[in-house]
């Protein structure tokens, strides 16, 4: 359920302390959700530390500058684990002869600290370094969940403010993926157009919520919001000597499961013109928390939704007697984008 957020042209991303539980950081998540579908998390007031980004960066660098013939054993499958290059489907097939533009690595759920995946050669080594990071990832959007239940008023005697993490448990296989990315620098005498060099084509995200971590001075993301509209890296008010703020949005999943109350917003990335000439290379990386595979899209009892829900989603497949899994609802979404049958 993808839409185009209600933000103003001069609004800004709120930027959000999330140390404590409590009512009022509940309230401030819940209104950015449904407001902008995306959030700035103050790092510093997560579990997650900033020594640990700047390692999973240098091992991000590491992996994407390991041969191509390493790489491609790590291919990525229809399980939506392993590395791909250049996601054709997301480029202007004028632009296909250009190369590269932009590879990613995806892991998905370790086990005991083990890959259940084929493991990249280059960071063959940090294995359980990269599951302590996909667990420390899994945490905060435990956090992040709670802080939405509290925030969407989930009757207590439903479960309250556990009604989320309950269901997003790791009970089970889940679709959460950690991703590396990276955006090769398009040579100046390729003629770059901004308009045009589109690095990752419009798409929402498909799971709960996703975990953003930008490097400082690495612009190049845009929300659908009347108009593209350029996110920082580091937001006003937030100082640049600081690390910047994990951004966390909605994704199809949560925003299905609300019935539209919490918005998953059409994002892109673009390489902003000031790179051109000679920029650096950029990366990026991603947390996409899903529920477990099994866990049932009923409606969300909500006293905030039932006051102010839509029929849609989550809520009208529910009155059709048609309500679907976390897996089903990943299954469509993957299907929907590569073609891949259902
Ligand atoms: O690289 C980025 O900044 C965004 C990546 C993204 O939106 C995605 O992988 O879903
Ligand atoms: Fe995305």
């Amino acid at each position: 359920m993808a839409t185009e957020a209600a933000l103003p042209q001069t609004a800004q991303i709120p930027v959000i302390n999330v140390s404590q539980i409590d009512a009022s950081t509940a309230d401030k998540l819940v209104d950015a959700a449904a407001t902008f579908g995306f959030i700035f998390v103050e790092l510093e007031s997560t579990n997650i530390d900033y020594n640990d980004v700047q390692r999973m960066f240098e091992l991000s660098k590491k992996f994407f500058a390991s041969p191509r013939s390493e790489k491609a054993k790590c291919a990525i499958t229809e399980n939506n684990k392993g590395w791909s290059s250049m996601l054709s489907e997301t480029l202007d097939p004028e632009h296909q002869s250009r190369g590269d533009f932009k590879e990613a690595l995806n892991f998905g759920e370790f086990a005991d600290g083990k890959a259940q995946q084929p493991m990249p050669e280059a960071l063959a080594a940090d294995e359980s370094y990269l599951s302590g990071f996909f667990d420390s990832c899994h945490n905060l959007c435990v956090r992040l969940l709670q802080l939405f239940a509290m925030g969407l008023k989930i009757d207590e005697d439903a479960g309250g403010k556990d009604w989320f993490s309950a269901r997003h448990d790791r009970s089970g296989p889940s679709g959460s993926i950690l991703r590396l990315l990276h955006y090769p620098v398009i040579p100046p005498e390729a003629g770059y157009v901004p308009e045009k060099d589109i690095r990752a084509g419009a798409h929402s995200d498909y799971g709960s919520i996703t975990l953003l971590f930008q490097r400082p001075a690495q612009e190049g993301l845009e929300i659908l919001s009347k108009g593209w509209q350029p996110v920082p890296v580091h937001p006003e008010g937030v100082d640049t000597t600081r690390p910047p703020p994990i951004l966390v949005n909605i994704g199809d999943l949560l925003s299905y499961w609300t019935g539209g109350y919490l918005k998953s917003t059409v994002h892109r990335v673009v390489v902003p013109p000031s790179a051109s000439a000679g920029g650096e290379d950029r990366y990026s990386m991603a947390f996409f928390c899903h529920p477990v595979d099994t866990a049932l899209l009923v409606p969300v009892p909500s006293a905030l939704l039932r006051e102010r829900g839509k029929k849609r989603g989550a809520m009208e497949a529910e009155a059709e007697g048609k309500a679907i899994t976390a897996a089903e609802h990943l299954k469509g979404r993957l299907a929907a984008t590569y073609g891949w049958k259902k």
